[in-house]
C-alpha cells in the first residue's frame, strides 16, 4: 500500500489521527446491524446465560466485527483511495499508517475471539473467528477485485453473526440459526445492488467488478428481482420454527410484500438510465433493504418476549378454530 495510490484531491494530514479515525477504522456505520442480529440470535436460543456473560459475549463480536472492518480498510486501502465514497477513509486520507491498521485489526480480533472463548466456548469463537476469516480473506482479498459474484459468496461473511450469537447460548448450530444465515445471506445481493446502481460506478472506478459493471444495469435490475422474490421462503420459513410465530409472520409479510414491490419498480425500470438520474427508486429500496433486515430480527425479539410471558401464538390462533 504506498502512498503513489494516494489520489490527488484525497485530504492527507500524515500523523493526525484522532480517535474518531481509529473509531472510523472500525466501520462503526455498518457494523451496528450485523452486532444487532447477533444480540438477536442469542436472546432467541433455546436455553440462558448470565447476562454478563451475554454482555462480554456482544462486546466480542463487536470487537470482532470491527477489527474485521479495519482488515478490511487495511487491504482495500488502495481503492478506497480512487472512490469518491472511501476516499476520506482514514488510511487513504493518511491520518492513519496502514501498519497501524493492520496491527489493531489483527490484535483485536485475536482478543476478540480468545476472549469469546475463554467467555463463552469454542464453538461461538470458532464462527466468529471464521467470519473475521471470511470477510477479510474471503471476500475483500480473495473475490472482491475477481468476480461480480463477489457479494453473493462473500455476503456469507455477514450472515454468520446470528449463527455465532446462537452458538454462545447453545454450544451448537440449529436449523433456526442456519435459517438466520440464510435470510441474511439472501438479502445481502439485493441489499448491495441497489446501493450500487446509484453509487455510479463508483466501484467500477476502482476496477472492482461489481455487477453494475461487469455485466450492466438491466442484469442487476433483474438479479435484485430475483434474489428479493427468492429470499421470500427463508424469511417467512422462519415463522414456522421454534423462535417464530405469528406476529414475526405478519411482520415478515408486510416487510417482503414492500421488499418484492420495491424490487419490481426497480427492475422495471430495466434500461440504462442517465447519469442525472437520481436514482429515488434504488436509494428507496437501500434504505427498506436496512429497515427489513432490521424489522424482521426485531419481530423474532417481540416472539422471544411473548414467550417469555408464556404466550404461544400458534396456539392461541389454533385455539380458534
Ligand atoms: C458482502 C456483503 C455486503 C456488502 C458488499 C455491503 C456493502 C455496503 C456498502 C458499500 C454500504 C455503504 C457504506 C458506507 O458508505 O459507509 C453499506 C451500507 C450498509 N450496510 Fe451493507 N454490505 C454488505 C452486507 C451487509 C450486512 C450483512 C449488513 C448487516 C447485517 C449490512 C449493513 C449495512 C448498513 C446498516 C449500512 C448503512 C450504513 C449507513 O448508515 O450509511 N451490510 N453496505
Ligand atoms: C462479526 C463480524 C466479523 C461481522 C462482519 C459482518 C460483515 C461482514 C458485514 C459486511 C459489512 C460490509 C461493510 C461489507 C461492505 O463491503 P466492502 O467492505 O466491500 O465495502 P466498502 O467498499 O465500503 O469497503
Amino acid at each position: 500500500m504506498s502512498d503513489s495510490s494516494i489520489q490527488p484531491g484525497v485530504r492527507t494530514e500524515p500523523g493526525e489521527a484522532g480517535f474518531g479515525d481509529y473509531f472510523t477504522l472500525l466501520k462503526p456505520r455498518v457494523m451496528p446491524l450485523s452486532i444487532f442480529t447477533a444480540f438477536v440470535g442469542m436472546v432467541v436460543a433455546p436455553g440462558g446465560i448470565h447476562p454478563f456473560i451475554a454482555f462480554v459475549a456482544i462486546l466480542c463480536i463487536a470487537v470482532g466485527a470491527g477489527a474485521a472492518g479495519a482488515l478490511n480498510m487495511w487491504w482495500d486501502a488502495d481503492i478506497d483511495a480512487i472512490m469518491r465514497r472511501t476516499r476520506n477513509r482514514p488510511i487513504p486520507a493518511g491520518r492513519v499508517q496502514p501498519g497501524e491498521a493492520l496491527g489493531i485489526g489483527v490484535t483485536l480480533a485475536c482478543f476478540a475471539v480468545v476472549m469469546l472463548y475463554l467467555a463463552t466456548n469454542i464453538v461461538a469463537a470458532g464462527l466468529l473467528a471464521f467470519t473475521i476469516f471470511f470477510y477479510v480473506v474471503i471476500y475483500s482479498v480473495w473475490l472482491k477485485r475477481r468476480t461480480p459474484q463477489n457479494i453473493v459468496i462473500g455476503g456469507a461473511a455477514g450472515a454468520f453473526p446470528p449463527m455465532v450469537g446462537w452458538a454462545v447460548v447453545t454450544g451448537g448450530v440449529s436449523v433456526e440459526s442456519m435459517l438466520l444465515f440464510m435470510l441474511i445471506f439472501m438479502w445481502t445481493p439485493p441489499h448491495f445492488w441497489a446501493l450500487d446502481l446509484f453509487m455510479k460506478g463508483d466501484y467500477a472506478s476502482a476496477n472492482v467488478p461489481m455487477m453494475t459493471a461487469t455485466r450492466g444495469q438491466k442484469a442487476t435490475r433483474i438479479h435484485i428481482l430475483v434474489y428479493a422474490i427468492l429470499l421470500i421462503p427463508f424469511a417467512v420459513g422462519v415463522s414456522f420454527t421454534t423462535i417464530g410465530g405469528p406476529v414475526y409472520l405478519a411482520i415478515s409479510a408486510v416487510l417482503n410484500l414492500q421488499f418484492v414491490l420495491g424490487a419490481y419498480r426497480v427492475w422495471s425500470r430495466n434500461k440504462d438510465i442517465s447519469d442525472a438520474d437520481n436514482y429515488a427508486g434504488e436509494r428507496k429500496l437501500f434504505r427498506l433493504s436496512l429497515s427489513y433486515l432490521f424489522l424482521h430480527f426485531g419481530a423474532l425479539l417481540i416472539e422471544a418476549a411473548l414467550r417469555g410471558f408464556g404466550i404461544d401464538g400458534w396456539a392461541y390462533i389454533m385455539g380458534w378454530f
